[in-house]
């Protein structure tokens, strides 16, 4: 593209929202609205995630979520900020989340979009001061507007995404997203409260030499695993695990690179949530150039059979993710 016609870097992410709301055809805005609500809920938690150790936030909230794990603090906070956000935004008729058992019916009768979500991705990671995300599917109604929510609106292939993406609240708070014709990034500027692009058109390296994979699970790994990772071990290739999915996928995104996380025989089917975490790194990977599988299959095929179903996770730079896979 001519880059005198290519929106500059430095653009708030309100003004990219409205320049790209004209490539529909069609478009009422309401897509472009939703994407805004989510900017606005990632802010919140970017404040209440920035002062956790300070208000005594951080740590664990004393019940365990629909997964049967130890929820934060934190997780109940930005689910509650982000179902708000969504609520009043006014878009959104169902809302499911990786916090909550059931789904969500928000009884907005003009709402024409479901979201998935993991409100806060790597919550261990909270306490210790080390980044983590959040991280949003958004789908088209398929029942009739007005009816019950139903299981075919919240159990829709990846493929039916139409728009995907994460905040990550690392160094920088980012937002990154797509609308499935490429990949922007956006990092927030706190002292004006809002996100500038600087991450245009994010393509990720066809090959790479990172590999993140939690390696404490080995002995259990499935042998092509093992040999993958002996593979890259014998290229010298780089080790890198954070433990929040956000933050070893947008490095990986960035740099090249593969984030696996297989199945285990503590985790038959996995660890990682098909409906709030894979689908939506899976998109945007594809839209970057690369490839997501559960070793086998492509992510954004499997249809989806329960709300909180886990499958193995294998994402990144396309040439590793062939040669990981079975
Ligand atoms: O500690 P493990 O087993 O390696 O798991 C790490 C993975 O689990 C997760 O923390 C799961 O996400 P939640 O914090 O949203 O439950 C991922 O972010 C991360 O990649
Ligand atoms: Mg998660
Ligand atoms: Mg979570």
């Amino acid at each position: 593209m001519n880059q005198s016609l290519a929106t500059p870097v430095g653009t708030t992410l309100d003004r990219f929202i409205k320049k790209k709301q004209n490539d529909f055809a069609f478009a009422t805005g309401e897509l472009s609205q939703l994407l805004r609500d989510i900017a606005l809920a990632g802010k919140i938690i970017h404040r209440e995630v920035n002062r956790a150790g300070l208000l005594n936030i951080g740590g664990a909230y004393g019940a365990e979520n629909v997964q049967g794990e130890e929820q934060q603090k934190l997780d109940v906070i930005a689910n509650i900020r982000f179902i708000r956000a969504l609520k009043n935004g006014g878009e959104v008729c169902a809302i499911v989340s990786e916090e909550d058992e059931e789904i969500l019916d928000v009884k907005n009768p003009d709402g024409r979009y479901i979201v998935a979500m993991d409100p806060l991705d790597g919550s261990s990671n909270i306490d210790v001061n080390v980044s983590i995300g959040t991280i949003f599917s958004i789908f088209r109604r398929v029942s009739p507007v007005g009816g019950p929510i139903t299981e075919e609106d919240v159990l829709q292939k990846g493929s039916e995404q139409v728009a995907a993406g994460y905040l990550l609240y690392g160094s920088s708070t980012m937002m990154v997203y797509t609308t499935g014709r490429g990949v922007n990034g956006f990092t927030y500027d706190p002292s004006l409260g809002e996100f500038f692009l600087s991450h245009p058109s994010i393509q990720i390296p066809k090959d790479g030499k990172i590999f993140s994979i939690n390696e404490g699970s080995y002995k259990s790994f499935e042998p092509h695993v093992k040999e993958y990772i002996e593979a890259c071990k014998e290229k010298n290739f780089t080790a890198r695990y954070i433990g929040s999915l956000v933050a070893d996928f947008h490095r990986n995104l960035l740099k090249g690179g593969i984030y696996i996380y297989p199945a285990t025989d503590k985790s038959p089917n996995g660890k990682l949530r098909l409906n709030y975490e894979c689908n939506a790194l899976a998109l945007i990977c594809e839209q970057a150039g690369g490839k997501a599988t559960d070793g086998k299959n492509r992510i954004l095929n499997i249809q989806p059979e329960t709300l909180h179903q886990r499958v193995p996770f294998y994402v990144g730079s396309t040439n590793m993710v062939d040669k990981a896979g079975q």
